[in-house]
């Protein structure tokens, strides 16, 4: 059944804009909106708590298959409550995103949050965020999108974005754990961040939050 509710996914690397372009998608289309990012993100978050480690796989699985977690979708942007906390603020740090990206290199993890991400498919549609969604999580979603930019704009679009909530940073630190945070997407052994077959690839560094929604909602309109 939930075969039949359409999917539209666009993956990439940190900091190219799937975030900001698939809310306002999902936005725009009236559906469901799923940041897939999110989950390892709070995931890496519950491993801290819990005081287990990045590798400690027998100690992630049953963490990652019972995360008490809930979204709860605002005005602007998403309340994030683990565990009874608002972690809203806390699960948009470096840290808590290097974090994730080590948690999630482990295969056993990876599917343990899989009929999680499968359970956001509800109608009358869902535009889904992240770095697997079009290869591994919906391989049949209706339009997919690689969404890129180089890591230099990326770095710089989070320096701007941490500036300006008030935070202290440093760019090339910034674009330091970009590029570590690639390499480890990349390559690693299940569900590497690389683009579906049929995926359309959007390089965004020259273009406007606008253009790039633009050019998605073309796209998507074609494969309709
Ligand atoms: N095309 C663009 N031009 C300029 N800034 C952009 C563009 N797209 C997104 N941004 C800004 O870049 C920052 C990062 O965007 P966003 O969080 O959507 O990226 P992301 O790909 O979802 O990253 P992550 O995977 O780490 O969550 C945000 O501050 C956003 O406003
Ligand atoms: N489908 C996904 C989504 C995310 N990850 C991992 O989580 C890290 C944080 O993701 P953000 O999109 O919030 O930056 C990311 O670096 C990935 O390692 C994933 O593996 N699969």
């Amino acid at each position: 059944m939930l075969e039949t509710v359409p999917v539209i996914t666009i993956d990439g690397p940190s900091g190219a804009g799937k975030g900001t372009v698939s809310a306002l998608l999902a936005k725009h289309l009236g559906w469901q909106f799923l940041d897939s990012g999110a989950l390892y993100r709070v995931l890496a978050i519950a491993a801290m708590h819990h005081q287990i480690e990045a590798d400690d796989e027998q100690g992630l699985i049953p963490l990652a298959s019972g995360l008490d977690v809930t979204f709860i979708g605002q005005e602007h942007g998403c309340k994030v409550v683990l565990e009874g906390e608002d972690v809203s603020d806390l699960i948009r740090t470096e840290e808590v995103g290097a974090f994730a990206s080590k948690v999630a290199s482990i295969p056993t993890v990876r599917e343990a949050l899989l009929r999680r991400q499968r359970a956001f498919r509800e109608m009358p549609g869902l535009v889904a965020d992240g770095r697997d969604m079009g290869t591994v999580v919906f391989p049949n979603a209706k339009a997919k999108i690689f969404l890129t930019a180089s890591a230099e704009e990326r770095a710089q679009r989070r320096y701007n974005q941490l500036k300006a909530s008030g935070r202290n940073v440093s760019i090339d630190n910034l674009l330091q754990d970009i590029k570590a945070r690639d390499e480890r997407d990349m390559n690693r052994s299940v569900a590497p961040l690389v683009p579906a077959d049929d995926a359309l690839v959007l390089d965004s560094t020259s273009l406007s939050v606008k253009q790039v929604l633009d050019s998605v909602i073309e796209f998507v309109s074609q494969k309709q």
